[in-house]
């Protein structure tokens, strides 16, 4: 029906937790079913913003903390103007992390808050739904192509996992926990359908804004 708008679905865990897999079956699971559904991800690394991201991410380039921080934050700030008019259009959007990744990653660094972590990303859009892939950090560094990247160490990870888990603590947030070391299949099927639930409740809500506490 005209005007109801798509939900904003958001996977997130640990590096290797197999968010990217998940991501693109959901999308194409939704779609087989007749939904509007489009995959993003965070870093966006083919803006001007997200080329600096990926370098960093790459180790071929150093930035500051507090600086780098401010860049994946401002990657989500300049896709939400799209990232609205899918929604109003009726596409639910399946984005492979989002703040809630920026902020686990960085106050994971020594001498940062999660208080200072959350402030640039307050007014994002708020998620429906946000699916937590867990897995320990040592099951994901069996995992392919894990360690080329910064962040993926084994102890970086377990410092990540006990900030989402403070993260997760936030009920104003509709936070869903998945053992992400099921069966591929398995794991698909516990999110389809989630997902196909709370495009059904979103689809009449106007859309939130991430952590701020008079719309949540
Ligand atoms: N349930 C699973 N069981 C076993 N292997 C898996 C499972 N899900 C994903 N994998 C494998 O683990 C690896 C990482 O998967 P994927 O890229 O989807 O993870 P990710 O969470 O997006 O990783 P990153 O955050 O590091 O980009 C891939 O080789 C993938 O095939
Ligand atoms: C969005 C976002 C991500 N990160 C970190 C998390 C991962 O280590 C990488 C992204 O890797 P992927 O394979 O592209 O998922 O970046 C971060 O530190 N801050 C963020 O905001």
């Amino acid at each position: 029906m005209a005007g109801r708008r798509g939900a904003l679905i958001v996977l997130e865990g640990a590096d290797r937790a197999g968010k990217s897999t998940q991501a693109k079956r959901l999308v194409e699971a939704l779609k087989e079913r007749g939904y509007k559904a489009e995959g993003m991800r965070f870093p966006e690394r083919t803006t001007e913003i997200g080329k600096l991201v990926g370098s960093y991410l790459e180790k071929k380039s150093n930035l500051e903390d507090h600086t780098v921080h401010l860049l994946f934050s401002a990657n989500r700030w300049e896709q939400v103007p799209l990232m609205k008019e899918k929604l109003r259009s009726g596409v639910t959007l399946v984005v492979d992390r989002y703040a809630f990744s920026g902020v686990a990653f960085t106050s994971s660094k020594k001498d940062f808050s999660l208080h200072w972590c959350k402030q640039p990303d307050i007014g994002l859009p708020k998620p429906d739904l946000v699916l937590f892939l867990d897995i320990s950090p040592e099951a994901a560094a069996k995992r392919g192509d894990f360690g080329n990247e910064r962040y993926e160490t084994s102890d970086f990870q377990k410092k990540v996992q006990k900030r989402y888990a403070e993260l997760m603590e936030d009920r104003s947030l509709n936070w869903e926990m998945i053992d992400a070391a099921q069966s591929m299949e398995d794991v698909h099927s516990a999110i389809r359908q989630m997902s196909e639930d709370i495009i059904e409740q979103a689809k009449d809500q106007p859309i939130g804004k991430l952590w701020i506490e008079s719309d949540t």
